[in-house]
């Protein structure tokens, strides 16, 4: 079946559209020839398609515009379709079709002089001269209609503003910020040079945005037919940059991490003055203790008086609203939901599990009830723990891989490649994979520890319920748990799960619980991760300790 046909439904014009009709070659929706059998996979794949429920959405906002609107919506149908089928294309032109979209998402928006949010992809062709090519390989993949976040901060951007966006997780922020981005050095394709630098905290989550943007630039030519150029900055590349194989004007846009870009600049083989848009996502992570000294030295080397400014998060705390008020000029405030809120699409369950012996066994009912449905993303703490668990459930002859810092990068490709393609069932892992990583699927998430933070906390369950798809996330908890699980609690409430009465007094925090939770001191240290008994394991010990001396011997006779 024609695919292109359904995926460009999304981008139809409207009949009465004078601008729009530029937009043709995205349109062919009214096919009356279409067969019944094609008709049926194309709502199959809209349905699909229909991630963020952008039809419901869209069609609350036409109501509000009334009768007139409500003729031409029936004037777009291409047959006998209900009124919740239809997908309509909305340009916000006045503050009330503006306010009446963002309500039916939860959107705040705040600073001075927003501009409106987009009600389409379309409207970009006519409020921003949007590149068609981009409009094209958006369609192309599968991205028919902007998510909220989308909606507010791509005409944000295009405005050349700040910006503060948090959003849900899986809620589409990476495209968010990389549309306007590719648009932005569109437009200035005579520039030369690095225009656009992406900050990530892992170079997982760094490649997956460099992916995106791939696509996303894909055919895209600039002056003299050259190619708008991308680059990952890989530890190949970096090597390249300091040895002046490649030259540093050749990319318009960089993908890095803080350490590996600091590191660049500071042998001079990069240079960011003449940077424009300087984007930080999972903007938390790079302002808290571990990166803000790494962030604050690539916001200096980024000297352009005009640099744009951009920090993304599906959380924010006030701390981190504080800094970007402090670097950001005039900044617009994006805010989709309840900012400390979990995805809603992902239901939550707590497991008290008495003990550490409890929660593997709570891992094997798990199993047995037929919960235990891949994909699954376990996490834990430590790299300690997550190898334990590793060899526990390997030793149950579960389909089960691990990712930590101590794998190479190699080894950590592949696992990512064989859980993706669905070759490994279930992945477990430290909170390198917690943020960004979008793997599509995702069933469960389990959080075999408590993270240490209601913001680890989004992040980490936000593996699953990503694009609009539901998912299900359980954590694990024991006694010593009784400090670290009331944030969760009160995420749980905050997202709009059910919270029993004992749940809800039991997360309550006192100020100096508050405390050692900001401290990170809220944990004790966790006894080993092992159904073996206590005496069998000393005795493995010993007959260790027994063959590792009589090396020893030998080698010393030897
Ligand atoms: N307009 C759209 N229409 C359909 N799908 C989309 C759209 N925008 C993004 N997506 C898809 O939604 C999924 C989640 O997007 P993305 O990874 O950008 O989420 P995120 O908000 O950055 O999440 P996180 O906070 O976890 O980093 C991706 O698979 C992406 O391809």
């Amino acid at each position: 079946m024609d695919i292109f046909r359904v995926l460009t439904r999304g981008a139809s014009v409207k009949k009465n559209s004078g601008s729009k009709a530029k937009a043709a070659d995205y349109s062919a929706i009214n096919d009356k020839e279409a067969n019944h059998k094609e008709k049926d996979s194309e709502t199959q794949i809209v349905k699909e398609l229909d991630f963020f429920r952008n039809k419901k959405i869209i069609s609350k906002v036409e109501n509000e515009k009334g009768e007139e609107t409500k003729e031409d919506v029936s004037n777009e149908r291409d047959d006998g379709g209900n009124d919740d089928q239809d997908v309509l294309k909305p340009t916000i032109t006045n503050a009330a079709e503006a306010s009446a979209l963002r309500k039916s998402y939860k959107g705040n928006v705040s600073g001075a002089d927003v501009p409106f949010p987009i009600g389409s992809f379309e409207d970009l062709i006519s409020r921003f001269s949007f590149d068609k090519r981009l409009l094209n390989n958006l369609v192309e993949n599968g991205f028919t209609e902007p998510t909220p976040i989308q909606s507010e901060c791509i005409p944000i951007a295009l405005n050349n503003r700040d910006v503060l966006a948090c959003g849900p997780t899986g809620s589409g922020k990476t495209l968010a910020f990389l549309i306007p981005l590719v648009q932005q050095i569109i437009d200035d394709k005579n520039t030369p040079g690095l225009k656009g630098l992406i900050i990530s905290p892992t170079k997982e989550l760094a490649n997956q945005i460099y992916i995106e943007c791939f696509k996303l630039s894909h055919k895209i030519f600039l002056e003299k037919k050259r190619p708008l150029q991308i680059a990952l900055l890989s530890k190949s590349l970096s090597a390249k940059l300091k040895n002046k194989v490649i030259s540093d004007k050749k990319y318009d846009i960089i993908i890095s991490t803080p350490l590996r870009l600091i590191d660049v600049v500071k042998n001079e083989a990069l240079d960011l003055s003449k940077v424009k848009h300087l984007i930080f996502d999972e903007a938390d992570k790079l302002f808290d203790k571990t990166f803000v000294e790494q962030s604050d030295d690539i916001l200096s080397a980024c000297k352009e008086p005009a640099l744009r400014k951009a920090m993304f998060s599906a959380t924010i705390p006030s701390s981190v609203e504080e800094i970007a008020q402090s670097i950001m000029m005039d900044p617009a405030r994006v805010i989709i939901g309840h900012k400390e809120a979990a995805n809603t699409d992902i239901e939550q369950k707590l497991v008290f599990c008495g003990n550490e012996e409890g929660k593997l066994i709570a891992i094997r009912q798990l199993v047995q009830e037929g919960e235990f449905k891949p994909p699954i993303m376990i996490f834990l703490e430590s790299i300690t723990r997550a190898k334990a668990l590793y060899h526990e459930l390997m030793y149950d002859r579960i389909n089960v891989d691990v990712i930590h810092a101590e794998r190479t990068a190699l080894q950590r490709d592949r696992i990512i490649e064989r859980f993706k393609s669905g070759e490994l069932w279930c992945l477990i892992c430290t909170d390198v994979l917690a943020r960004g990583i979008d793997f599509k699927g995702v069933n469960l998430v389990i959080n075999y520890d408590v993270p240490g933070s209601s913001q680890a906390y989004v992040h980490r369950i936000g593996r699953t319920g990503r694009g609009g798809r539901s998912g299900k996330a359980i954590t694990l908890y024991t006694k010593q748990d009784s400090v670290a699980i009331k944030p969760i609690i009160n995420v749980m409430k905050q997202s709009g799960c059910e919270v029993s009465e004992w749940m809800d007094k039991m997360a309550k925090l006192t100020k100096r619980e508050k405390e050692s939770i900001k401290n990170g001191k809220a944990h004790t240290e966790r006894k080993q991760i092992t159904t073996v008994p206590k005496i069998d394991r000393s005795k493995r010990r010993r007959q260790q300790e027994m063959i590792a001396a009589s090396k020893r011997r030998k080698n010393e006779e030897l």
